[in-house]
This record gives C-alpha cells, sequence and structure tokens, in this order.
C-alpha cells in the first residue's frame, strides 16, 4: 500500500504528516490557523507541488474574521496570505484561483461552499494520481530498474503521487522493478521520503546519492527517469527539485527515456518558457548547516535554489491524467491541455 494519506481535514482542522520529521518519526501537525498552515508549507511539513495545492485550499477555510467568526474578507486574505508561502508549485496558485473564485462568487453558505471546493480539489487529485498512473505504467512496464529524483509519490499528493504513480500502479498488478532513488540534496526528500514510502508499499528501492547517477547509468541498470515536476510552462520546459536538469542531461547521453509525470494543474501556459518559472531561493543553512553540523565556512557563499528547469526538448515523453505528449512541445501541449482550459 501506498504513504498513509498526507493531509486530511477534519474539525475545523489540516491535519499533516509532518515530512521533516520522516522516516525516523510518523507524525502529523495540526493547522487551526491560516499562519500555521502557511508556516507548514513554507517549512516543507507538507511539501510536493499538488500537496502544496490541496493544504492551501483548505488553509483557506480555516480563515476567521477579527471577530473569531469566517467572512469574505477574511477568506480572500487568506488566499493572497498563502500565496506568499512558496513561489515556484503553480499548483498552489491553481488551488488558491479556485478558492478565490468561490470567496468573491457572493453566494451564501460561503464556507460550506469554500469546504466543498477544497474537498473536490483534493478528490480531483486522487483521480489524476490513477490515472497518470495508468498512463505511465506501459512506459515502465518490463524496465529492469528506474531511477527517481525528489519525490513525486503519495507524500507529495493526495494519494500515489505523479512519478511514482506508473510504478504503484505495476507493482499492484505484480510486476517488480528496482526503484533508484536520488538522495536529492539538500533536504534529501529522495533517501527520507521517497525510499520510506516506497518501503512501506513493499516496492523495493535504492538509494544513492546525486553524484552517483552518472555511473548508476552507465551500468545499463536503469531505463528509463522519471520525474514529477513543479510548474511546467507552455512549451514544455519543465521546473522540477534541482538536480533534475543534470538528470535529464545524464539520461540523454546514456540514451536513456526522461518522462516527466505530472497533472493538468502543474500547467503554466501563461508563461511561453522555463527561463520565466520563479525559482525559490531557500535558507542557506539548508546547505551550510544540514541538521544543525556546520558542513562549510561561515566565509564561503552558498547557493540553494530549490529547483531547476529541464528544456523540453531533453524530455522525451509528459505524461499527464489525459495521456502521455511524446517530444512535448508548444502545440502538442495546447492540444493536449486545450479541452481543459
Ligand atoms: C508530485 S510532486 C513533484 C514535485 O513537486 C517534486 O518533484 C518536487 O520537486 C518537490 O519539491 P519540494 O521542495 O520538496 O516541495
Amino acid at each position: 500500500m501506498p504513504a498513509p494519506e498526507t493531509i486530511a481535514f477534519r474539525d475545523d482542522t489540516l491535519v499533516l504528516i509532518d515530512q521533516t520529521k520522516l522516516p525516523e518519526q510518523l507524525l502529523t501537525l495540526d493547522c487551526k490557523t491560516v499562519e500555521q498552515t502557511h508556516d507548514a508549507i513554507k517549512r516543507l511539513v507538507v511539501r510536493g507541488a499538488p500537496a502544496i495545492g490541496i493544504a492551501a485550499a483548505y488553509g483557506v477555510c480555516l480563515a476567521k474574521g477579527a471577530d473569531g467568526k469566517p467572512n469574505r474578507e477574511a477568506y480572500l486574505h487568506a488566499v493572497e496570505c498563502l500565496a506568499t508561502s512558496r513561489p515556484t508549485a503553480v499548483n498552489l496558485f491553481w488551488a488558491l484561483d479556485r478558492m478565490r473564485r468561490i470567496a468573491e462568487s457572493g453566494e451564501d453558505n460561503l464556507p460550506q461552499k469554500l469546504l466543498a471546493e477544497a474537498i473536490a480539489i483534493h478528490d480531483e487529485d486522487r483521480e489524476m494520481c490513477h490515472s497518470i498512473g495508468r498512463n505511465g505504467a506501459p512506459l515502465l512496464a518490463g524496465k529492469q530498474g528506474v531511477l527517481t529524483h525528489c519525490n513525486a509519490g503519495g507524500l507529495a499528493t493526495s494519494t500515489w503521487g505523479t512519478a511514482l504513480a506508473p510504478i504503484y500502479h505495476l507493482h499492484q498488478q505484480g510486476e517488480s522493478l528496482e526503484v533508484y532513488a536520488d538522495e536529492t540534496r539538500p533536504l534529501l526528500q529522495g533517501g527520507r521520503l521517497t525510499a520510506w514510502e516506497l518501503s512501506q508499499a513493499g516496492v523495493s528501492v535504492t538509494v544513492l546519492t546525486d553524484s552517483m547517477a552518472g555511473s548508476l547509468l552507465r551500468t545499463g541498470k536503469v531505463g528509463a527517469v522519471i520525474v514529477g515536476a513543479d510548474r511546467i510552462a507552455a512549451n514544455g520546459d519543465a521546473a522540477n527539485k534541482i538536480g533534475t536538469y543534470p538528470l535529464a542531461v545524464l539520461a540523454r547521453y546514456h540514451d536513456v527515456p526522461f518522462y516527466v509525470a505530472a497533472p493538468s494543474s502543474t500547467f503554466d501556459l501563461e508563461l511561453a518558457n522555463g527561463d520565466l518559472i520563479p525559482i525559490e531561493e531557500r535558507e542557506r543553512d539548508e546547505v551550510a548547516c544540514p541538521h544543525g553540523v556546520k558542513i562549510v565556512p561561515d566565509e564561503a557563499k552558498v547557493m540553494n535554489p530549490a529547483f531547476d528547469v529541464t528544456p523540453a526538448d531533453l524530455i522525451s515523453t509528459i505524461i499527464t491524467e489525459r495521456g502521455v505528449v511524446m517530444k512535448p512541445d508548444r502545440e502538442k501541449l495546447a492540444e493536449h491541455l486545450g479541452a481543459k482550459r
């Protein structure tokens, strides 16, 4: 079975698996306010593009006015506030736009309507994950090994994930393949989270440091690389966790297909290309002082972009809930997503 539910909403509380504590402890964090939700997204208690969107949608439902009661102004303020939590994953803004539209709609029963919309966003994501699993499985079937980066599994979404969904699909059908998970410096989402959730599900996983990927590809054990995305521009350039782009270059060199799996909520057709995707720059200490241990002298500067952009021409196929787009480009993606927008 995939990981337990990453996100739940009960008794006016957003309940999140605290991903900063995995794999040592499986704990949940309760968010009862918009500010707590903002903080949870920013600190990566909840992370991964679709999961951030779902959490933010529920976060809006927690808004209260000065009198402690919900009102339209408080909901709209919550939308603005949560939009500042992280800049790259477009799913956040996509979900918040849906919540804003309801809040602005002037309807009665706003609390009920907003909660219904957040639940719909959550439910739709479950369906998208399963469809991505079905659509991506034939691309991975029969491969001995598959390499992935960061965590694009159940912890990053509502359920099966995006890049891991085809793997779960095949696993359910009794087909086993070895998953190689880059540890994913600096926050180790691959080593901590992907390895944890695949192990929970009984899928065989081997963790490697990011710098081992080239040597691994050279052995021929990897039949495909598959990753998720945080934002895909109109031409197919895809932002994902830092270290994805060099993996795509390595895959091309070794003639291994490079797949990006993402729901339609991850596309930003307003951006012509990946150069326009805002890339989050995170704290120095994530690199210089991991787990409280200083490994970089104070005198040295540090770079810590959380994401990089893989140009579309390095992507063999994009897998969505609607199907697959081979050799993605602007025209093919517009056609693929057209009916949805
Ligand atoms: C299905 S999630 C796809 C991406 O969001 C994932 O690969 C990723 O880069 C997550 O980054 P994170 O910084 O952990 O939120």
